[in-house]
């Protein structure tokens, strides 16, 4: 497939070359080079994905979501310290705007720290998702699910570490021993019901890496470098790729973390969609990566917005994120972080 044979100036990059012949392998990451710089949104094929476990992964989530209202609540996110669970649409905030958009947030399972008064915290952040008794089956999908999106994003960072230069384990540190796996089924009502059309409010994704799986609805816009807003609009058998923040931050900003936000689709239209965040170990510091000195020049700088500090270290960036876009849960267990630099007033908030 070529990229002008998808409906969308964004490029399309074909990931399996990146494992071809050392002729071909050395062409893909040139171009994958010219790219990043342009974008910080592209379509990859070539995943290795298995097409079941895509269409099993939508269609079960479309049976989540049609869940009654209090099956749902059962695992309503302000219960999870951890800020795991579901949100009903309007209850997460993007430049303290309400999304229109329910969704149920899973990240890597795991066993709550004891939290002490010396205890970081971040540590918060660490506990177990929480699951529908009405769905069983949502948990084995999801979690396979996880794991191939994640191997995904690892391969797409280990082909950027590659076209920046570098080994292609420049960022092992940040994915070993395990990186941080937030995965969010979404689905956002028709406009009526929502009396806005902010599906996701205008934001940068603040991890490294996102890989999102679209429906068949359109709804996803990007700004480009030149102040446009594009449509990226579903594409079958692809995920969209697009780099985040602490990308840009570790890259000087050669590598660019695009602003997109999603339109509430028309009345008695429904979009679903399925988005991966590879973040960091929380315990990691944010690598910077000194680029070869012809991709140097084109550094751009990061554009740090001082009402939005991006933290050198992953798991208080992370934490931060969370706090400010799920007021309520920062209200029920982290009333003693509201108020501190934690939580610095909002701006171009992620949507996290
Ligand atoms: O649902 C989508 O298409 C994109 C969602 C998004 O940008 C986000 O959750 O950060
Ligand atoms: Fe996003």
């Amino acid at each position: 497939m070529s990229i002008h044979s998808i409906p969308t100036d964004l490029p399309l990059i074909d990931i399996a070359r990146f494992h071809a012949g050392p002729q071909e392998r050395s062409r893909f990451i040139g171009e994958l080079r010219q790219t990043l710089h342009r974008h910080g949104f592209f379509y990859i094929t070539g995943h290795g994905v298995d097409p079941n476990l895509i269409s099993d992964v939508l269609s079960t989530s479309k049976r989540f979501f049609a869940l009654p209202l209090e099956e749902k609540l059962k695992i309503e996110m302000v219960k999870s310290p951890h800020f795991r669970g579901y949100n009903r649409a309007g209850y997460e905030r993007t430049r303290g705007k309400q999304d229109w958009r329910e969704q149920l947030d899973i990240n890597t399972e795991g066993t709550p720290v004891e939290i002490g008064p010396d205890t970081p915290p971040w540590k918060r952040l660490i506990g177990p998702n929480q699951w529908p008794d009405a769905l069983p089956e949502l948990k084995p999908l999801l979690l396979a699910y996880q794991a191939e999106v994640t191997r995904v994003s690892i391969d797409v960072l280990k082909a950027i570490a590659v076209a920046l230069g570098q080994p292609e384990d420049a960022f092992a540190e940040i994915y070993e021993p395990q990186p941080s796996q937030l995965l969010k089924i979404i689905r956002y009502p028709g406009r009526d019901i929502a009396e806005t059309d902010q599906g996701v409010g205008a934001h940068k994704d603040g991890g490294f890496v996102t890989v999102l799986l679209q429906d068949s609805v359109a709804g996803l816009q990007v700004e480009t470098e030149d102040g446009v807003w594009i449509d990226a609009p579903p594409v079958p058998g692809t995920f969209v790729v697009n780099t985040g923040e602490l990308l840009e931050l570790a890259t000087n900003g050669f590598v660019r973390a695009d602003v997109h936000g999603v339109l509430a689709p028309p009345p008695g239209a429904e979009r679903y969609s399925v988005a991966f965040f590879l973040g960091a170990r929380y315990n990691a510091t944010i690598p910077v990566i000194d680029l070869p000195q012809e991709l140097k020049s084109a550094e751009r700088g990061i554009t740090v917005d001082p009402l939005n500090p991006i933290f050198r270290e992953i798991g208080q960036n992370h934490l931060k994120s969370r706090l400010r876009s799920h007021p309520d849960v920062a209200r029920a267990h982290h009333a003693d972080l509201l108020g501190t630099e934690q939580l610095a007033s909002d701006s171009l908030g992620s949507a996290y």
